[in-house]
């Protein structure tokens, strides 16, 4: 069964905390939240004020993936923020290695995210500092895209990576999940689905949450 993540870059802002209460009250496991800076993807979205609002109407984890330049330099801040698991670019960090030792050293546990073009070959040499790789399965920076197909292909190559270096970080995948790629995900090996779009603009988030909580 998939660990399912919202993303509430679909939710309605000007309801933010009924949003998060719906959440709290149905299955999913983590919220995710999307930090955007307007340099690294072509949007903005919140920042650690937001979050930490956030993070007193709910206990479940907090899953912040940073789409910004230098991400390094804001790892206490998202710390005293709340998140849990912190999720930097692979492309956006010139010292990669230092920034996920830095995260778990701040206490959170440090994901990496591919963009689409991205091999995922390229963290061979960082596997073991990695408790989380996000595969991004549409090009970062608005939700409700169309999810691109070679992301399978992705999952597979990933879960041979964690067998053969005997390591356990999770495989997320984010970006036009739904009913139609949610299973063949979880058989490919993804661990963490997550999805914007096709919950919040569904008529029964709850329902919806659940379709792909019991995805298999
Ligand atoms: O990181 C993201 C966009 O950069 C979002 O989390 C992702 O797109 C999820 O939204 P949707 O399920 O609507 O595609």
């Amino acid at each position: 069964m998939p660990i399912v993540a919202p993303s509430l870059l679909s939710a309605d802002f000007t309801r933010l905390a009924d949003e998060a209460k719906m959440l709290n009250t149905s299955e999913a496991d983590w919220f995710h939240l999307d930090v955007m800076d307007g340099i690294f993807v072509p949007n903005l979205t919140f920042g650690m004020p937001i979050i930490s609002q956030l993070r007193k109407l709910s206990t479940k984890t907090f899953d912040v993936h940073l789409m910004i330049v230098q991400p390094e330099r804001y790892i206490e801040e998202f710390k005293k923020a709340g998140a849990d698991i912190l999720t930097v670019h692979y492309e956006a960090s010139t010292h990669l290695h230092r920034t996920l030792h830095a995260i778990r050293q701040a206490g959170m546990k440090a994901g990496v995210a591919l963009n689409p073009h991205t091999p995922v070959q390229l963290l061979e040499d960082v596997i073991e500092d990695i408790d989380l790789v996000c595969l991004m399965s549409v090009n970062p920076g608005f939700g409700g895209q169309k999810f691109i197909e070679n992301t399978y292909k992705k999952v597979l190559k990933l879960v041979d990576m964690r067998n053969d270096s005997q390591t356990n970080f999770l495989i997320e995948i984010d970006g036009g999940v739904n009913q139609l790629n949610a299973a063949k995900l979880t058989d490919a090996g993804a661990d963490v689905l997550v999805a914007g779009n096709f919950i919040f603009s569904s008529n029964n988030p709850i329902e919806t949450i659940k379709s792909l909580k019991y995805c298999r």
